[in-house]
This record gives structure tokens, C-alpha cells and sequence, in this order.
């Protein structure tokens, strides 16, 4: 389908990406429609970082094309991919630790001339995660990990983003913070309408969070549709929102892809 028509703004096709001799992904192949919240649940190693990587420029694909808003912007540089509308929160909570919270906010926005727009935005990040407001003065590196993770996310809101690649915003976290994290994205997406593709293990929060979700699995998407009926269906039950113990990676055996859009 044309992509003005189905309100694509994010689309890989058949890409494949690799760390030297591992194939990390094989002919992916994805949409994300604007304003929605998307998100790929897999197990560690199914390739979940690599398919972010790959969009934000971190990572050229071996093969395939990445599209923004109908332009290709396979293997661009990743500052030109952050000016161009995407900000990347990596997993890990990436923050600058010898830098005050304020100066990771100002970081975040390092394309932007508008000073008015880059003030009005950190206060909206405060009114988001005011303890970060609290905090500002302080080194990053004090910060606790949660605290961290809502740094990571509002240094990427810093550049006034339309998607947000963002990395298993649950690691590390209490289920608690891992849920207050989850309803501040989905405020997020709600009040600024920024696209977000979201990549968990969490797919219980994951689920929960998104409108449309895909499976990976050792590389490859296996299944996709919206989240409310990926809930549904018995392979996810048994395998990604605990209802059985998830056995060892590549013992699976997903029935065959099935595509609903
Ligand atoms: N820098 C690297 N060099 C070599 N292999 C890598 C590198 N980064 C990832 N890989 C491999 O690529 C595959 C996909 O890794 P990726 O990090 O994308 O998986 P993931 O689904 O995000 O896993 P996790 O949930 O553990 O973060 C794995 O087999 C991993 O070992």
C-alpha cells in the first residue's frame, strides 16, 4: 500500500544487518503508522537492538532499505537521522555521567538553533520526570537507574523528535518504576503524538503500551498484529507473557508467519 495512504511513516524492507560475520538480522521487514506506539518483543540476542541500530545509522544493513517519511535513509549519519526527526534512546540508559542532568538535557537537543523551543521542551521533560527537575544540578552518574532511564528518554524528547527508537526501557528496573516508565511513554505518545517503536522483553508492559507488535526471533519476525490480539494468541501466552517457562532460544516453533495488514 502507498505509504500516504496507511499513514506509514517508518519502513523496512528486507533488511538484513550483521557484526562482521554474525547476521544479527535477515530480511526484516516492518511499518511503523505515525502516532502510534509499535513494538518488537524477542528474547536476548533475537536482534531486537539491531533493527534500532539500523534505523538510527548506528549500524549500515548488509541489505535492504530503511524509509522516513517516504525518503531512504539507509546507512545516513546518525546526527543527519536525529535532525531528520529520530532520536535513539539506546539500551542501558546511556547518560554522560560527569555531566550535570541539565547539560545531558542541552545535549540532547545538540541540533537545534530555537533556544525559546529547547527551554519551552525542558520544562515539559520536568513536568514528565520531576524529579529530574529536583535533580538538575546534579552529576548524571548520581542519579539511580531508573532515574537514569528517564534521563535517557528526556534527553531524546530534547530534539523535539517525531519517533522514538526506544531500547528495553524495563532493564534493570522494579516492576513499579518499570510501570511508571511505561505510562510516561504512553503520556508521551498520547500528548505530543510522537511515533514510538519500542523494543522489550517486558512483553507483558510491552503489550499492554503498543498498538501494533512484531515477534523476532533469531533474527526474523515471525508473527505480527495489533497487540490486541498478539495478547490472545497461545504462543505468546506460553512464551513471552509467562503462562510457560520460555525454554532455550531457537527451540520454538512458530506457526507460520501470518500478516493482517
Ligand atoms: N557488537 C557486536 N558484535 C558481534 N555480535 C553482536 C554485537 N552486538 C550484537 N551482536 C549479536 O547480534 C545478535 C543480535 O543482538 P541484539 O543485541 O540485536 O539482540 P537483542 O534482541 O537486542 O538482545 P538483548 O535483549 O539481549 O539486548 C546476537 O547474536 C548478538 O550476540
Amino acid at each position: 500500500m502507498n505509504a500516504a495512504i496507511d499513514n506509514t511513516v517508518l519502513k523496512l524492507s528486507n533488511v538484513e544487518s550483521a557484526y562482521g560475520p554474525v547476521k544479527a538480522i535477515r530480511g526484516v521487514s516492518l511499518k511503523v503508522r505515525k502516532g502510534e506506539i509499535a513494538t518488537v518483543l524477542g528474547s536476548n540476542g533475537a536482534g531486537k537492538s539491531t533493527i534500532l541500530k539500523t534505523i538510527s545509522g548506528v549500524l549500515d544493513p548488509t541489505k535492504g532499505n530503511v524509509e522516513y517519511q517516504d525518503t531512504d535513509i539507509t546507512s545516513w549519519d546518525p546526527a543527519n537521522i536525529v535532525r531528520k526527526g529520530i532520536s535513539h534512546v539506546p539500551e542501558g540508559r546511556e547518560v554522560f555521567a560527569l555531566l550535570s542532568v541539565r547539560d545531558n538535557l542541552t545535549m540532547g537537543a545538540f541540533t537545534r538553533k530555537d533556544r525559546d523551543g529547547v527551554a519551552r521542551d525542558m520544562e515539559k521533560v520536568f513536568s514528565y520526570f520531576p524529579i529530574l527537575k529536583e535533580r538538575a544540578e546534579q552529576n548524571a552518574g548520581l542519579l539511580s537507574g531508573g532515574q537514569q532511564q528517564m534521563l535517557a528518554i528526556s534527553r531524546a524528547l530534547m530534539a523535539n523528535p517525531e519517533v522514538i527508537l526506544l531500547d528495553e526501557p524495563s532493564l534493570g528496573l522494579s516492576p513499579k518504576l518499570t510501570k511508571e516508565i511505561f505510562e510516561i511513554v504512553v503520556r508521551i505518545n498520547r500528548e505530543r503524538g510522537t511515533t514510538i517503536l519500542l523494543v522489550e522483553q517486558n512483553a507483558n508492559m510491552a503489550l499492554n503500551a503498543a498498538d501494533y507488535g512484531y515477534v523476532l526471533e533469531n533474527g526474523r519476525i515471525v508473527m505480527e498484529d495489533t497487540c490486541e490480539r498478539l495478547r490472545e494468541k497461545e504462543d505468546i501466552k506460553e512464551f513471552y507473557l509467562g503462562m510457560k517457562d520460555s525454554g532455550v532460544r531457537g527451540e520454538r516453533r512458530w506457526k507460520k508467519k501470518k500478516t493482517w495488514r
